[in-house]
């Protein structure tokens, strides 16, 4: 693994690392933002996974995440949205699918598979890579997301309970198989048998193996993609069918930008926080 960048902030290191991973097969960049606690013992690390067309630097320039993650003494990563410099044949002509839409799952498909494997990529090698490298404690993990990375931090916790001890979403696509980016994306890296979709839909894993915790989910109603691709509701209905213990939050006037992120960001990490306290 390389440094980038280490920068003073809060006390804390903002610092950007890059290193060779074997899920993608490419050079994966991601931040890490560690607080002033990790100069002398472990810390919990809190992993965000952004939305389509962000990249790792996304979430820490624009969440304003990190005055109180300094006080908490929560450590954030955030990792790219998908493999980049494939140069794969389609995998940059639309903004919603290929680089800067990985969707954290695995594809099976052609071209994708040996490469689009960011759900391997985030639920295993970057916390390995992390726990070896930075002062992150191994058994306090919370992960959260935006949008496309909402849906990501809820599959994956949804996936492998186990490894993850508290879990949140803003504006997550909650049921990505009924929904166009959804479905376009999974269409292509699953492929079409739609039996297989499921495995990677938060409200349907939700309704089968309910997470063993608290989720937390905000959502502005001045959300222009809340009606065509986010359908919270299915993820509501999908936790009263399981017994899932879900605070979903509605908010008036507020849309999909990270202005909504940084107004309700204290709260997922006071949320987080609390779940991952020693
Ligand atoms: N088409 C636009 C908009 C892309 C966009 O809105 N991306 C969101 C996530 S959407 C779901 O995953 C985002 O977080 N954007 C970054 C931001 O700073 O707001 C485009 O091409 O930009």
């Amino acid at each position: 693994m390389k440094e980038l960048s280490r920068q003073r902030c809060h006390g804390g290191w903002q610092c950007v690392y890059s290193h060779a991973s074997e899920s993608t097969g490419t050079e994966m960049r991601f931040s890490a933002y560690l607080p002033p606690q990790a100069g002398h013992a472990k810390v919990p690390a809190l992993y965000f996974l952004a939305g389509l067309t962000c990249t790792e630097e996304t979430f820490m320039i624009k969440a304003g995440a990190q005055r109180l993650a300094a006080e908490l003494g929560l450590m954030l990563v955030a990792c790219d949205t998908s493999p980049r410099g494939l140069d794969l044949p389609g995998d940059a002509e639309h903004w919603d699918f290929g680089v800067g839409a990985g969707f954290y799952l695995d594809a099976t498909e052609a071209p994708w598979a040996p490469h689009y494997r960011m759900g391997r990529y985030i639920g295993e090698e970057l916390p390995a890579l992390v726990e070896a490298q930075l002062p992150a404690a191994a058994d306090r993990r919370g992960i959260f997301g935006h949008s496309m990375g909402g849906h990501g931090a809820l599959v994956t916790a949804l996936r492998q309970p186990q490894r993850w001890q508290s879990v949140s979403a803003f504006a997550p696509i909650a049921n990505p198989v009924a929904v166009p980016w959804g479905q376009k994306a999974f269409s292509r890296y699953l492929g079409a048998d739609t039996s297989r979709w499921g495995e990677w839909d938060a409200s349907l894993l939700m309704e089968r193996r309910p997470y063993p915790g608290t989720i937390l989910v905000d959502q502005g109603l001045a959300d222009a993609f809340l009606e065509r691709e986010l359908h919270p509701r299915a993820l509501q209905d999908a936790a009263g069918r399981s017994g899932q213990s879900l605070q979903l939050r509605l908010h008036e006037g507020y849309d999909h930008s990270y202005w909504f992120i940084q107004s309700f960001i204290a709260d997922h990490l006071r949320h987080h926080a609390g779940q991952l306290a020693a």
